[in-house]
């Protein structure tokens, strides 16, 4: 068998070919550039290379960014006025907060600080709750990516044994609850998972969520998965060992070219839809 490759990058394009298209025609109609505020808080140098990548990815789409970039030694009342204040402004559209902040920091207060119009990155408890409750709220953008190109590839989820492993609330979690949402049978596994070579060896479609470089051995996975590997680490190395996964999985998303862009992709495309909405609203229009 050879797998059907699932393509994050060559999605990405496509999708982020006809975001340029939907905002230049926004700009048009509202005379106003949306924006995507970064918030990097800290020295850490792959959050770094992410936001920039973030940043670089509003300007191909013509949209425009604001990038804010906060000392290590930041406190939570900090963000929060930071957070307030970009809430307040009109002109953005999105607000993403890059995980991990340092540790003095309440992160999930901070994200919940997040306006919910706003929450182009899905990170809000309150976005997570209305997902959870199949109402509408801009999804986690990993997940969601994840989500958008495996309905692109057509894959039925309705039945499915599917296994996520990790449980972060920007990742596993979510995850974990949209798959549920698309009646998958499933299962999340974490650090005191028991037999967790037996679980995998189960699942129809996998998800490798758990940060931590090849933790999940190619040797635990049955032939015909579909395997999403949402890790990246310095390398081009996954959470899933590749070996022969190429030959006897069904699907799998390569590291890298596989979830990355689509993270990137589907953020721009939530802050859009948020720009989008404003305008649609009555309020975001010059005419
Ligand atoms: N607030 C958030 N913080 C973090 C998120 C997130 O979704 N929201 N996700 C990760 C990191 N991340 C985005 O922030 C991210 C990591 C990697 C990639 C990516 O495209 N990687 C490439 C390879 C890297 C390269 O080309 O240099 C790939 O997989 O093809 C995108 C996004 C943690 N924090």
């Amino acid at each position: 068998m050879k797998a059907t490759v699932l393509d994050g990058k060559s999605l990405s394009l496509d999708i982020e070919s006809s975001l340029k298209i939907k905002v230049s025609n926004l700009i048009e109609k509202t005379g106003i550039t949306p924006v995507l505020a970064t918030i990097l808080v800290g020295d850490d140098p792959s959050s770094a290379i992410y936001v920039q990548m973030k940043v670089n990815a509003c300007h191909r789409v013509g949209l425009g960014s604001r990038k804010i970039v906060l000392p290590q030694e930041t406190s939570t009342a900090e963000l929060l006025a930071v957070i307030d204040s970009l809430n307040q402004d009109e002109s953005v559209r999105g607000i993403l907060l890059q995980h991990p902040v340092p540790p003095q920091i309440d992160e999930q207060a901070c994200f919940d600080r997040i306006d919910l119009d706003k929450d182009v990155d899905g990170v809000t408890c309150h976005g997570f709750g209305r997902m959870s409750f199949g109402q509408f709220s801009y999804g986690a953008a990993t997940p969601s990516g994840v989500m958008k190109l495996l309905a692109f590839h057509e894959v039925n989820l309705s039945g499915l044994n599917a296994v996520v492993v990790g449980r972060s609330t920007i990742l596993g979690k979510p995850m974990a609850q949209m798959l549920l949402n698309e009646n998958a049978t499933v299962t999340i596994c974490h650090s005191r998972t028991k037999h967790l070579p037996e679980i995998i060896s189960r699942a129809d479609l996998i998800v490798g969520a758990v940060g931590k470089p090849h933790f999940i051995k190619s040797a635990w996975i049955k032939d015909g998965a579909i395997v999403i590997d949402a890790g990246y680490h310095p390398g081009g190395i996954g959470d899933i060992e590749v070996s022969t996964l190429p030959e006897r999985s069904l699907a799998y998303t390569p590291v890298p070219g596989g979830v990355g862009p689509m993270t990137i992709s589907t953020l721009i495309s939530q802050t859009v839809d948020s720009a989008y909405q404003l305008y649609l609203s009555g309020d975001g229009s010059r005419h």
